[in-house]
């Protein structure tokens, strides 16, 4: 019995997967304890988008199993992952361009809605009710990331920083229990990831999440907990200091920079 089973936390259990004659991970165990943040590092290669991956069923495990709060996530297709209280947000943000903030938000908030968010867009089915309850948490989710004036804008007119911060208020719409976040930090200013920082921080009391991340000291900063990926294996796992102080990722990263 593992650490986390029966509790409700993020169980990743043996995960191998292979591309080809490429194996990207190789029997991955770890575990991310409900209302924490695990950091999930490693140099260039290693593996981590391929869990990350894993985890949003974007990439199929040839073996093992994946769990939240007991639930299997291994073999769900993406759009399932909503209704198990599992939100993501991808490095490349995906926000669809023709549709504004409020509305990509409001595709977010869509597991809150009955009839579907394509039914409250379109005018379709239950459309006043959900529609309005719709907006009003987009709103709320980007006046939590102190957005809420760009509703009606178009992301394509926003700069990088403030598309990241609609990026995550979608995924936030959804009032998630699991947040899988890719890279967040990418491309930020030192500034917006110190509030980065901050905010991840605060959303433990929420929700358990779990942050693939290059940016070593927002990691060192932010996690509770780390396992760090060296050619598709788990090398090391600990929280902050530990890792820090492990000669096994040093030399790891040492590799990398080789
Ligand atoms: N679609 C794919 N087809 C073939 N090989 C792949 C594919 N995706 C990843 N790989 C390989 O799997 C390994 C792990 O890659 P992955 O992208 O998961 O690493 P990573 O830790 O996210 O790296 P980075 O930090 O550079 O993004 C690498 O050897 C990579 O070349």
């Amino acid at each position: 019995m593992t650490s986390t089973e029966g509790t409700g936390g993020l169980l990743v259990e043996d995960v191998s997967v292979r591309f080809g004659g490429v194996v990207a991970l190789r029997d991955v165990s770890l575990t991310a304890a409900p209302n924490t943040v695990t950091g999930i590092i490693g140099p260039n290669g290693a593996g981590k988008t391929t869990l990350y991956n894993a985890l949003c069923g974007l990439v199929r495990a040839d073996s093992g199993r994946i769990s939240w709060r007991g639930t299997p996530l291994l073999g769900r297709r993406p759009d399932e992952l909503a209704g198990l209280g599992v939100a993501r947000t991808l490095q490349g943000m995906n926000l669809f361009p023709l549709m504004t903030v409020a509305e990509n938000v409001m595709v977010g908030a869509d597991r809150l809605a009955r009839g579907g968010t394509l039914a409250a867009l379109t005018g379709l089915g239950r459309v006043g009710r959900d529609e309005r309850r719709l907006r009003a948490r987009a709103l709320d989710a980007l006046a939590e990331f102190g957005v809420a004036h760009l509703a009606e804008a178009l992301p394509p007119s926003l700069p990088f920083g403030l598309r990241k911060r609609v990026a995550l208020a979608r995924a936030l719409a959804a009032d998630p229990d699991l947040l899988l976040l890719d890279e967040p930090a990418g491309g930020l200013s030192a500034e917006e990831i110190a509030e980065l920082a901050e905010r991840i921080r605060g959303f433990r009391e929420r929700m358990t999440v779990l942050l693939v991340e290059h940016h070593m000291d927002m990691v060192m900063d932010v996690c509770d907990h780390i396992a760090v990926l060296n050619f598709g294996r788990v090398i090391a796992a600990g929280p902050p200091e530990a890792i820090r102080a492990d000669a096994a990722v040093t030399e790891a990263y040492l590799g990398d920079a080789a």
